[in-house]
């Protein structure tokens, strides 16, 4: 790849993967910067969870150049594997052992690892070290795989939608976590359906639909690029509700205005939320 691709943590161009007659991903191109958050927003079956197992060098590819830290996952090392932090959806560890054994067992795979009880710390747990993983519940028990992924000291962290079914405090707290992570320099790639962890966590997200990345930037530079619309909303003299969507929205308030001579009956302007953008981006707008 060429020199530039070797500053970036993911350099994907060209990715391609089908199954059988499933397209699954279209090409998609990316680049993700060291120590950044990265999100891969995009609906179910969008193509998310197969890039991140290419990523990973756990599935083949069809066409594209892919280099993650450098390397082509195709070709993964033991040394970069231990550079390549990944969260497993309940990663296979016997129930009996506690959450201090796991993570010192864990920790004996790596090279450098760190500290068990620093990570474990990190991921608040400190209080069930002594806890057997059967006895801890599902927010705490994603907390040990996140512990398991990072226990290697990775400079690079994969998360698959990393709070699926989990409740909202529990997400919070979870984000919390990616943060103080990223705090720490990790560069970090997370996909998610939901736009509002996508926003909370990520300093740059690409949204993909159908295999193909639909739109890329920073959370506020894409609200601002795709929502430059609004939505003018008030009621006729026959007190019928009319809507117009217009990207010049103080240009209709002000011939309204005329038209009314004066105060506009229940007027608002309503600007598209980034979860708009969204829905449109990704096909799912409600167009009622
Ligand atoms: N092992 C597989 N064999 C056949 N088809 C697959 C396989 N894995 C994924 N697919 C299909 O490829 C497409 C993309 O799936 P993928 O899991 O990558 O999407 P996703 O964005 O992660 O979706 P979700 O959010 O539902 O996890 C879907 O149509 C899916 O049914």
């Amino acid at each position: 790849m060429t020199a530039h691709a070797n500053e970036l943590a993911v350099a994907v161009r060209g990715l391609r993967k089908r199954y059988g007659d499933i397209t699954a991903v279209d090409g998609i191109d990316l680049g993700i910067r060291q120590g950044e958050v990265f999100g891969l927003l995009g609906p179910n079956g969008a193509g998310k969870s197969t890039t991140v197992e290419i990523l990973q060098g756990n599935r083949s590819r069809d066409a594209g150049e892919v280099s993650v830290l450098g390397t082509d996952p195709v070709n993964a090392t033991r040394a970069w594997r231990s550079r390549v932090g990944i969260v497993w959806q309940d990663e296979s560890a016997p129930p009996e052992l506690t959450v201090g054994e796991t993570v010192r067992h864990f920790a004996r795979y790596y090279p450098a690892p760190r500290d068990p009880e620093e990570v474990i710390g990190l991921v608040g747990l400190e209080q069930k070290t002594g806890s057997r993983i059967k006895a801890l519940s599902g927010g705490q028990r994603r907390r040990l795989d996140v512990a398991l992924g990072v226990i290697g000291g990775p400079d690079l962290l994969l998360l698959d939608e990393p709070t699926t079914g989990f409740d909202p405090a529990a997400r919070r707290q979870f984000w919390e976590l990616i943060r103080r992570l990223a705090d720490e320099g990790t560069t970090i790639l997370l996909t998610t359906h939901y736009l509002e962890e996508a926003e909370a966590l990520a300093d740059r997200l690409a949204v993909i639909a159908r295999g193909l990345v639909v739109a890329e930037g920073e959370p506020a530079e894409l609200r601002d690029r795709f929502g430059t619309e609004a939505v003018v909303g008030w009621t006729e003299s026959d007190g019928s509700p009319r809507t117009e969507r217009t990207g010049t929205p103080t240009r209709t308030v002000a011939e309204l205005m005329r038209r009314f001579d004066g105060e506009i009956p229940g007027l608002r302007v309503v600007r598209p939320t980034l979860e708009n953008v969204y829905l449109r981006l990704t096909g799912q707008e409600d167009t009622r």
